[in-house]
């Protein structure tokens, strides 16, 4: 069986094809890669919030899954949109990798604890609001790009520091770069974060999905993704919203904590729910309604008029 994998061409997203490729190749598949340039590796001169429209990292790769010229799409999990059209499915959610966000610089003795000012380079709107929440006396400045241009400004002294999720900087060898690794209860990760998605049309063969799915999933990672992806999916969080939510499966407990962070840092709602591994949606969802309950749906209303999805 010969398997047609679809990737991004950024060093990170081939690191996850070059991951794919390899587990199939040892369960006895050829494989191919195929190379596929998305809106969000050209646009670079915009936030992703102001790019605006959903699916920026995906939409041309869903294309090719239509037409059959590719077998999968690899993504990184947390790029991959919740609310996938009923053309398409996810077959597999692969071992997740540590979940923290690190921060990076070549000054390894930087510290945010140390509550001494400097600069951090990042986009993400929910790690500019944990940092304005937990640490007001760091600066942020927008940096787009992938892994590689966003060192290139560190380097040219654009920021101090990067804010960055370990598994990205684990994969692309810059662990030496790692000045602090920050805690799950502060920086809690975008969903999905660490774990690299396996997208098919839904048409796709129905033999050949099964044995991707064997090849490639890791149950355990796959029941705290769906329940991360239901939660993210009821509240409508695009990946502009500061969203966050982590689940994890220890001792047949599914446990998922998931939060809404206004923009400015002042206001943050967490829970945290145990639900049943058997039914990870119910427990995403019903997470959702707490928070909504508890005043996310207005913190939600105000963001949205904030950043334009
Ligand atoms: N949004 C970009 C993106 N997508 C996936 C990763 C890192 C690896 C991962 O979490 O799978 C990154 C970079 C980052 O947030 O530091």
């Amino acid at each position: 069986m010969n398997i047609r994998i679809g990737t991004r061409g950024s060093k990170l997203a081939l690191w996850q094809a070059y991951y794919v490729e390899e587990l199939l190749q040892r369960g006895g598949l050829t494989t191919e890669i195929v190379i596929i340039e998305t809106k969000g590796d050209k646009i670079l001169d915009r936030s992703l919030a102001k790019i605006g429209s959903k699916g920026v990292f995906t939409e041309e790769l869903e294309d090719q899954l239509r037409t059959g010229s590719i077998d999968i799409a690899v993504h990184s999990a947390k790029d991959l949109q919740s609310d996938l059209g009923a053309d398409f499915e996810i077959l597999a959610f692969t071992e997740r990798e540590q979940v923290n966000d690190v921060l990076v610089s070549h000054d390894t003795s930087l510290s945010l604890k140390s509550g001494e000012p400097f600069v951090v380079g990042t986009s993400s709107t929910r790690r500019i609001a944990i940092l304005k929440h937990y640490y007001p006396h760091i600066r942020t400045v927008d940096m787009r790009g992938n892994l590689q241009t966003r060192l290139r400004k560190l380097e040219e002294g654009q920021c101090d520091a990067l804010l960055l999720a370990y598994a990205g900087v684990h994969r692309m060898e810059y662990d030496d770069k790692i000045a602090e690794l920050l805690s799950v209860e502060e920086f809690t990760p975008a969903v999905g974060q660490g774990s690299v998605a396996i997208e098919s049309a839904a048409s796709l063969d129905g033999a050949k999905k099964q044995v991707l799915q064997n090849l490639l999933n890791h149950p355990a990672t796959a029941h705290c993704l769906r329940a991360e992806r239901a939660f993210l999916k009821r509240l409508q969080g695009g990946c502009s919203i500061p969203v966050f939510g982590l689940a994890t499966w220890q001792q047949s407990t599914l446990a998922l904590t998931g939060g809404i962070i206004s923009l400015d840092g002042q206001e943050m709602i967490r829970r945290t729910q145990e639900g049943v591994p058997s039914a990870p949606e119910v427990l995403g969802t019903s997470l959702a309604e707490e928070l909504l309950a508890a005043g996310a749906d207005r913190i939600l209303a105000q963001i949205r008029t904030q950043v334009k999805q």
